[in-house]
């Protein structure tokens, strides 16, 4: 049964378990702080990971769009958004601190490969924690663009409309591809409030939600600043209250080695899936991995169009360390910064609860070395699985993409199908929703591979060398491929198949038109492809069939491979 928000559960584990901002330790002491300590940039000391405060940014606001997929994880009645308890929870406005205190998060990050320094929650506030009364899920509330806090660094606190839609539709696309990531529960306008980026643009808020929140990063910080006790509460938070659920720790070793292997196994899980549909973070700097394997941070992200495995949607990304081929590799580098962060804690094996031994360790440099041979050792075998577990679940994913039996001698059929791609420079989304909509048993391998090659052209839509090798290409794996599936039945495996390819992806193109309207004060388009994005797999959302065409299949050259800048 649907709820009324007033019936959720209202909690606040993170600030009841953790270590506060020393200079703001008690909801007491942040009602008399003055703005100087809750919304002026300043370093945290003494292994404090987060800070009392309320949003700052205050303005009228409107409703854009709330997510329905959100406002059912939450267990709520959908007329709820229309309360004004809702619209106000939304933008963080109107808070009750005697009935649960929001907060800032600290955290430090590793950016593109360097360490960065206290990072934090520079424009988002958790607002607080509410729990599903049916699923028992419980998911902290955040409010992002709502005004500075003691983590902003150099910056407004503020986000801008582009990176807030970019934030809420991406959301929405990689929940319905079931794909980990963070929820958008809603997305609001603010009257009158700008930015300055690349030019003067105008602000909104997004509300979204996630079990946790906590990321590499929040560990990384408190490594580096040797604060051991703040690291073990940390890491035992995250054990009792984050990753119970579906943990996957092994049987060996002590539970910091546990939560490593767990935090790998998760990352793991979802990497596969980022791969299997080309999905790129574009930054996956250690601040913006999540300890859940939860995609996190909508910067400058894309999918794959044309199939470049070198791909980078961000435009700063010099090097292409965050590029479509490199994901796997980086969150296993990051994953090695949370193992230094751990080094004592999972080195100490199962002296890690004698804190006379923990002081001893912590001033020898025999001990701490040995410690960080064991933990290397270890890392060395969670990588191993690490691997395991993203080439298997790719490969199982690519099986369904394709229709095919989950048989490893088929996997040469997907590497020699993308390869093709990339010889062709093809659109990889286009590729596989032709393959799910069109069986090659309805005609000739020659005139299917003709017409899929006329689907996923690209770059090069009139180089008649390239069109003519790639139909020869396709027409020599068509052939391999209605071999492998003659044994499945037709309608039933292209069923399956369109359950797992998208009809419609949220390209970054389709991205740009969106906020090029919506920046004129038009918000139909955003309207549309919100339903698009929430239910990628369906036939049409009702729309004309030439428009929806349009926003699914245009791979028009200059509509391919946009890059993004970070600026948010
Ligand atoms: N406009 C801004 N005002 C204040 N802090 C900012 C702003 N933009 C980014 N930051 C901070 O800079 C750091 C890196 O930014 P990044 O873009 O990765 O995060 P984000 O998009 O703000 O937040 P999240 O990772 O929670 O989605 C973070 O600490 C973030 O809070
Ligand atoms: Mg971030």
């Amino acid at each position: 049964m649907s709820k009324k928000l007033k019936d959720l559960p209202v909690s606040s584990t993170f600030t009841s378990n953790l270590p506060p901002d020393p200079l703001v330790p008690t909801v007491q002491a942040m009602k008399k702080a003055d703005d100087r300590i809750l919304h002026v940039p300043r370093f945290v000391e003494g292994g404090g990971l987060f800070t009392y405060l309320t949003p700052s940014l205050k303005a009228n606001s409107q409703l854009l769009a709330y997510s329905p997929s959100s406002v059912k994880s939450l267990g709520l009645e959908e007329s709820e958004t229309q309360t004004e308890a809702f619209q106000q929870l939304v933008v963080g406005s109107n808070v009750d601190v005697n009935k649960c205190c929001p907060w800032a998060q600290c955290y430090g990050g590793y950016q593109f490969g360097d360490w960065a320094g206290q990072l934090g929650d520079g424009r988002v506030v958790s607002l607080c924690e509410l729990t599903n009364p049916e699923t028992g899920k419980r998911f902290e509330i955040q409010v992002k663009g709502a005004g500075r806090t003691p983590y902003s660094r150099f910056a407004d606190g503020k986000a801008v409309l582009r990176s807030s839609i970019r934030e809420y539709l991406c959301c929405e696309a990689l929940y319905a591809l079931g794909i980990p990531t963070t929820q958008a529960l809603a997305i609001s306008n603010l009257e009158g409030v700008v930015a300055q980026r690349e030019t003067v643009e105008p602000c909104a808020v997004v509300c979204r939600m996630a079990p946790s929140w906590i990321r590499i990063g929040t560990f990384d910080l408190q490594g580096i600043n040797n604060q051991i006790e703040s690291l073990r509460k940390l890491a035992d938070y995250c054990l009792n209250f984050v990753l119970k659920d579906g943990f996957h720790g092994g049987d060996t070793g002590n539970r910091y080695e546990k939560l490593l292997r767990d935090v790998a196994y998760r990352n793991a899980k979802t990497v596969a899936k980022w791969q299997a549909y080309g999905f790129m973070n574009g930054v996956l700097n250690t601040d913006n991995t999540s300890i859940l394997g939860l995609s996190i941070d909508y910067g400058p992200f894309g999918f794959l169009d044309v199939y470049n495995p070198s791909f980078t949607p961000n435009h700063d990304d010099v090097f292409l360390r965050y590029s479509y081929r490199n994901q796997p590799d980086i969150i296993i580098w990051n994953l090695s910064k949370l193992a230094s962060a751990l080094v004592e804690l999972i080195g100490a094996c199962d002296k890690v609860d004698d804190l006379q031994y923990m002081e001893q360790l912590h001033n020898s440099t025999d001990l701490l070395k040995k410690a960080f041979a064991y933990t290397s050792e270890v890392f060395e075998k969670i990588v191993e699985e690490y691997k395991n577990i993203v080439q298997n679940d790719f490969y199982d994913l690519m099986f369904k993409r394709v229709g095919l039996p989950s048989d490893s001698s088929n996997k040469i059929l997907i590497t020699d199908l993308l390869q093709i791609l990339e010889d062709y420079e093809l659109d990889m989304p286009n590729c596989f929703s032709f393959l799910s909509r069109n069986s090659p048993s309805s005609m000739e391998n020659e005139e299917y591979a003709a017409k899929l090659m006329q689907a996923c052209i690209c770059l090069n839509p009139n180089n008649e060398r390239v069109r003519n090798e790639s139909v020869k290409a396709f027409t020599n794996w068509v052939g391999r491929y209605s071999e492998a599936t003659k044994t499945q039945e037709d309608s039933s495996r292209l069923a399956s198949m369109k359950k797992v390819n998208p009809h419609f992806t949220l390209r970054n193109w389709v991205l740009e038109e969106v906020i090029k309207e919506a920046y004129i004060g038009k918000f139909e388009l955003f309207k549309k492809v919100c339903k698009m994005a929430a239910c990628p797999f369906e036939d049409t959302w009702g729309f004309s069939k030439e428009e929806e065409d349009y926003l699914c299949y245009n791979t028009t050259p200059s509509k391919s491979q946009i890059q993004c800048s970070c600026s948010s």
